[in-house]
């Protein structure tokens, strides 16, 4: 399978939620940005909402957790409808009993990691997860400028995933835009999230397309196959 692009509602407009996602009709997944106003200084949407979201859009939903307690509540957006969870690594206590459970309750299983969180120390724990977010903005808001320290980042983890043959995907999140895109692909990043390139322009299917012409490109050029 190809890349993929996950456009953010973080930059759609709140109030018209269902016609935003209707309005990226080709995207992969829509990822959900979820903040509590103590992991990250900002404050978004919940269960109810993705619960509305879910029965709303055949699109599934790429819930990322930017919140503390990430234990207790993953579950519970597995059963709100999500297709994916992702907890943050900062925020997550038992992040291998919540990735089974995530698993267990039939969703992805993902864990996300701050700018300045390595993977290292992750290494063993990666055969539990179905994806791998590395943050390239610090969480909490959109429209932030791209981190390119993180890229380095970015290859080492695609490494491991390569020496331990694993089905990972690794998703990028912050900054993604046209200008950027191409540096994460070539990097190993398969899975794509951009809010304001895409909800900030006029034709947001369009801007999905683009960007996943782009991260295509890149990933070929770079010679890694994306095989799933
Ligand atoms: O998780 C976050 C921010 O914390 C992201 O998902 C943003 O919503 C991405 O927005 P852009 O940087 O693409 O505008
Ligand atoms: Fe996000």
């Amino acid at each position: 399978m190809a890349v993929q692009i996950n456009p953010s509602i973080l930059s759609a407009d709140f109030s018209r939620l269902a016609e935003e996602a209707k309005a990226v009709e080709g995207a992969d997944w829509l990822h959900v940005d979820v903040m509590d106003n103590h992991f990250v200084p900002n404050l978004t949407l919940g269960v109810p909402i993705v619960e509305s979201l879910s029965r709303a859009t055949d699109i599934p939903l790429d819930c990322h957790l930017m919140i503390e307690d990430a234990d207790r509540w993953a579950p519970q957006y597995v059963e709100a409808g999500a297709g994916s969870v992702t907890f943050h690594a900062e925020a997550c206590a038992a992040p291998v009993r919540t990735a089974r459970e995530i698993r267990a309750k039939g969703a992805r299983a993902s864990m996300a990691l701050k700018p300045a969180t390595p993977i290292e120390p992750y290494e063993d724990l990666l055969p539990e997860l179905d994806m791998l977010l590395i943050m390239t903005v610090e969480p909490g808001f959109g429209g932030q400028a791209f981190l390119d320290i993180m890229l380095p980042k970015i290859r080492r983890t695609r490494e491991l995933i390569s020496k331990h043959g694993l089905e990972l995907w690794l998703q990028v999140d912050g900054g993604v835009s046209a200008s950027t895109i191409e540096r994460c692909a070539e990097a190993g990043a398969d899975v794509f999230v951009a809010g304001s390139a895409v909800y900030g322009t006029d034709d947001p299917a369009a801007a999905v397309r683009m960007l996943r012409d782009q991260a295509t490109g890149a990933t070929t050029a770079a010679g890694w196959a994306c095989d799933h």
